[in-house]
């Protein structure tokens, strides 16, 4: 099966173009305004538009209240809510039934807990992603930090929902996530950039160009 990719923080129709062209699945659109990737929802709805069928337009949250996600939702064509902060798994639900866009919901992995915890969230989302958890006691964003976590964790175990890796995947080190996770869909923000918030087409494209060929 060909590991679908998801290319996070879509913020110029340049990279929206090289994300569609090179057969990305997903496109993240940031919805966090202390991100370097943060897309005003006008911009976001022009980046949404270019998205042809088949490629679904996912809007990263970090707790958002009502009336962000009714002013997005309203305004910018999301095919998935992503929430990436510590929404618990009711809030999870009361999103997923309230706007009736499919959820996935983040899980923020340093160790095995980490994963035992993830279980909560399968009644109430779509879907799962399974992120690096940030540093402590350094200025990090919730995700977009470029951060593994140990791979190994996610061995032999099993979701009853579909799920994607994330976190400091390259286009060097995603070919050994896929296989040492069975991941069959992967996520990149920071691995296509060249600085924060700038997305490298040509970097794009070769890691389109890897995971295709998984
Ligand atoms: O990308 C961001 O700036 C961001 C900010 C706040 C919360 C989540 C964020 N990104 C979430 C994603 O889905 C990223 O693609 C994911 O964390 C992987 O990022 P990276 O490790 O940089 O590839």
């Amino acid at each position: 099966m060909t590991v679908q990719a998801k290319i996070c923080g879509i913020n110029h129709p340049d990279a929206m173009e090289a994300a569609v062209q090179g057969g990305a699945r997903y496109i993240g659109l940031v919805f966090y305004e202390r991100s370097p990737r943060y897309v005003p929802p006008p911009t976001a709805a022009q980046l949404a538009r270019l998205a042809p069928t088949g490629v679904r337009v996912v809007g990263l949250f970090v707790e958002p209240d009502d009336e962000f996600l009714e002013r997005v939702v309203t305004n910018v064509p999301l095919d998935m809510i992503q929430l990436h902060g510590e929404e618990m798994p009711a809030r999870v639900r009361e999103i997923r039934e309230t706007y009736g866009i499919e959820v996935m919901k983040a899980v923020k992995v340093a160790d095995a807990a980490d994963l035992d915890g993830a279980a909560a969230y399968q009644d109430v989302a779509d879907r799962l992603l399974f992120d690096a958890k940030p540093p402590k006691n350094v200025a990090a964003l919730p995700g977009g930090n470029g951060l593994s976590f140990d791979w190994t964790l996610l061995a032999g175990r099993t979701w009853t929902k579909p799920w994607m890796l994330s976190g400091g995947l390259t286009l060097d080190n995603v070919a050994e996530a896929v296989r040492a996770t069975g991941a069959t869909a992967v996520d990149v923000s920071s691995g296509v950039e060249d600085r924060p918030g700038h997305k490298v087409p040509a970097k794009i494209r070769d890691f389109l160009r890897v995971t295709g060929a998984l």
